[in-house]
Order: structure tokens, then sequence, then C-alpha cells
């Protein structure tokens, strides 16, 4: 079916269907890294009660009294380091993977990109594809470990969209991926031509997985199982003579107790313990980001260096690598199964 702006008498509002949507979201980001364009973004995401599950009560005092009175300096700061040409990496590369869909469909779907907390919203980019006259819509969290605090608030915001339209598209919701053959496939051949091009051989690979408070696990989270099952299914895809592996979490926030072990204790442990060569790659994230370009690039190389430690590389996600883009098509077009 393609998209026809119908036959309808003169006083009949216009109609447009036919099409198949595909909108692809990862997590947001400021839109410049300046203290106030990263306060607006924290206290949008940190407000979200799938991400800090304390009542708001209790919270948002704590919130606009004190986090967002000191993070956002330090958080810009450190966004300026990694800033490109293009923006936010983050947002750059996630639109850039949506470009790559766009000419691997064709006029079969139109594909766009959101972002969860911030610009271009998910509200927005919904509408824009109802307005293409997208009666059908793949609705993609790039995320391939389950998570409430990622993949549930995108269905939540979509949702929230669905219950304020009088004609709702039909939508679908691309699953988990974390043990998907072409995901771990995609890794192990990206890992692998990375570690190959590397002027060193590393002793060890260290997964480092976004964290999530501890307590999310006993609550019936499956981001942890997933975590794990990822890793157990990447080394056994990847061994290697002489290359160790190992499962950490990173980017703590607040006190509680969060997912262990974390990545800055490991790199610093293995240093000490003697590792003199080290690669780490973060296998939860679609697409570089601060996380990965300033938090395992940059402070990771200081604390393994700091502790000893002789070479470092933090490998690249999966980001427009042939790799990850063949793995996402194969994945969108799978999702989009008796659509198109
Ligand atoms: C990949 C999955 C992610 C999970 C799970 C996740 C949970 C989570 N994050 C915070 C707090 C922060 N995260 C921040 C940045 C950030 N987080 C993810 C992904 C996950 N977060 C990404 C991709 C990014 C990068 C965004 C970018 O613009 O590049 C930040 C902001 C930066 C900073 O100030 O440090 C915070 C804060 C919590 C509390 C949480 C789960 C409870
Ligand atoms: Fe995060
Ligand atoms: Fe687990």
């Amino acid at each position: 079916m393609t998209w026809q702006e119908q036959q309808l008498p003169g006083d009949h509002p216009p109609v447009r269907s036919g099409k198949v949507g595909v909108l692809l979201v990862n997590l947001g980001t400021p839109d410049a890294p300046t203290t106030a364009d990263v306060k607006r973004y924290l206290a949008e995401f940190l407000s979200d009660r799938r991400v800090v599950e304390i009542p708001p009560i209790a919270w948002q005092p704590i919130l606009r009294g004190i986090i967002l009175n000191t993070r956002p300096a330090k958080s810009a700061e450190a966004y300026r380091k990694v800033w490109s040409e293009d923006g936010s990496p983050l947002a750059a590369i996630t639109k850039a993977q949506a470009e790559a869909m766009q000419q691997a469909f064709g006029d079969t779907a139109e594909v766009d990109w959101a972002m969860r907390y911030g610009e271009p919203s998910i509200p927005r980019q919904l509408a824009k594809l109802k307005d293409a006259g997208c009666e059908r819509i793949l609705l993609a969290p790039l995320y391939p470990q389950y998570c409430g605090a990622t993949t549930a608030t995108v269905v939540d915001k979509a949702n929230e969209w669905m219950a304020a339209q009088r004609w709702q598209p039909s939508l679908r919701t691309l699953p988990p991926y974390h043990d998907d053959p072409l995901y771990i496939e995609a890794l192990a051949s990206d890992i692998s031509r990375q570690l190959d091009a590397l002027d060193f051989t590393p002793e060890l690979l260290l997964l480092s997985f976004h964290g999530m408070p501890a307590r999310t696990l006993e609550l019936g989270d499956p981001y942890h199982c997933h975590c794990q099952k990822t890793a157990r299914l990447l080394e056994e895809r990847m061994a290697r003579e002489g290359l160790r592996f190992r499962t950490s979490f990173q980017s703590r926030f607040g006190r509680a107790k969060w997912l262990e072990p974390a990545t800055d204790a490991v790199l610093a442990e293995e240093a000490q313990a003697g590792t003199k060569r080290l690669a780490v790659v973060a296998p939860g994230f679609s697409a570089d980001c601060l996380e990965t370009l300033e938090e395992l690039a940059i402070q990771g190389h200081e604390q393994f260096a700091e502790a000893g430690g002789e070479r470092f590389a933090a490998l690249s996600c999966l980001n427009t690598s042939a790799a990850g883009l063949t793995m996402l098509e194969a994945l969108l077009r799978r999702e989009c199964g008796g659509w198109i």
C-alpha cells in the first residue's frame, strides 16, 4: 500500500494513510554543552519516575535544591570534551543511524529518530510520522538490554501520545535484543575488527554496561540478567587465545547501592593486580555518548594508568559501523514482518 491523497469531497479534511513508519529512539541529550541546557535536560530526565524511583515529595526538593544546582556545571564541562561539529554525539549518531535505515528501506517505510528527553521528542516525531501517512509505526528503543528506566519509559511516552489521538496508528515495539544472534554476531565482528586494528594486544576485554540501582534487580527488572547474558554469549562467540573477559557497571548516580562490580573499581583493581594492557567496550550503548567518550575513554584511561596500567583502548559502540547497520536493518525488517 502506498500513501495517497484520497479523492474526497471539497469540505472533507485531508486524509493521508497507508504508510509504515519506524522511529528509532535513544535516551536524550542536551541541546548544547552549556550549564543552562544541561540543567534543563537533567531536570526532565531525573524527574522521570521510571529513572529515580523515590516519591516526588522526597525527591524533588533534593533534585531542585541540590542536584540541579551542582551537577549541570560539572556535566556541561564533560559534555564540552566530547561535543562534535554535528552536536551531541548521541544525537548525531542516532540521526545518522536513522538516515542509513531510511536509505535501506527506500520508499517502503518512513524512518525517523527521537530522544526520550529533550528534542526531537517522541510525541513530536510520532505526530510527524502520522502526518506523513503512517498508519503502522514500529517504535524502536535502541536498548539491547530491557530496563524500566530506559525501554519502558520510551513506551510510556509513546502511549501518552497515543492516548491523545483520535485516530491512532497501530504501534509495535522492538523487543530487547540482548541475546539475539544478530546482535551478538554484530558485536563480535565489530569488536574483533577493532581489536585487530590496535597496536597492542590486550590481556583483558572489559565489557562495561550502564549501571542501575541494585534494588531494581530484586524488584524484578531483567536488566542485570540481560547484561550478564549478553556478556556470556559474546565471550563464548569471541573466545581468543590469551584474552580474558570481565563484566562491570559504570556511571553510578546517587548514594544507593548500584550493580557491581563498578567499572572504575575494576580498572584500578586490574591495574594493581598487574594487568598492563586493557581494552574496554560498552555493548549496551547503541551509540557513543558522554558515558563512553568521556567516562570510559577519558576518565577510565586515567584511572587505569594511575593504578599502573600501561596500554588502554576504549572501543567504539556499534554506531554506524557496517556490522551495526546490517544488524539494525535485519532487526527492524523482522519486526515490520507482514507490514512491508
Ligand atoms: C544504556 C542504558 C542506560 C541506563 C540503564 C541508564 C540508567 C540511568 N542513568 C542515570 C543517570 C544519568 N545517565 C546519564 C547519561 C546517559 N545515560 C545513558 C544510558 C542509560 N542510563 C546514556 C546513553 C547517557 C548519555 C547521554 C548523552 O547525552 O550522551 C546522565 C547525564 C550525564 C551526567 O550528568 O552524568 C545521568 C545523570 C540514572 C539515574 C539511571 C538509572 C536509574
Ligand atoms: Fe544513564
Ligand atoms: Fe541477573
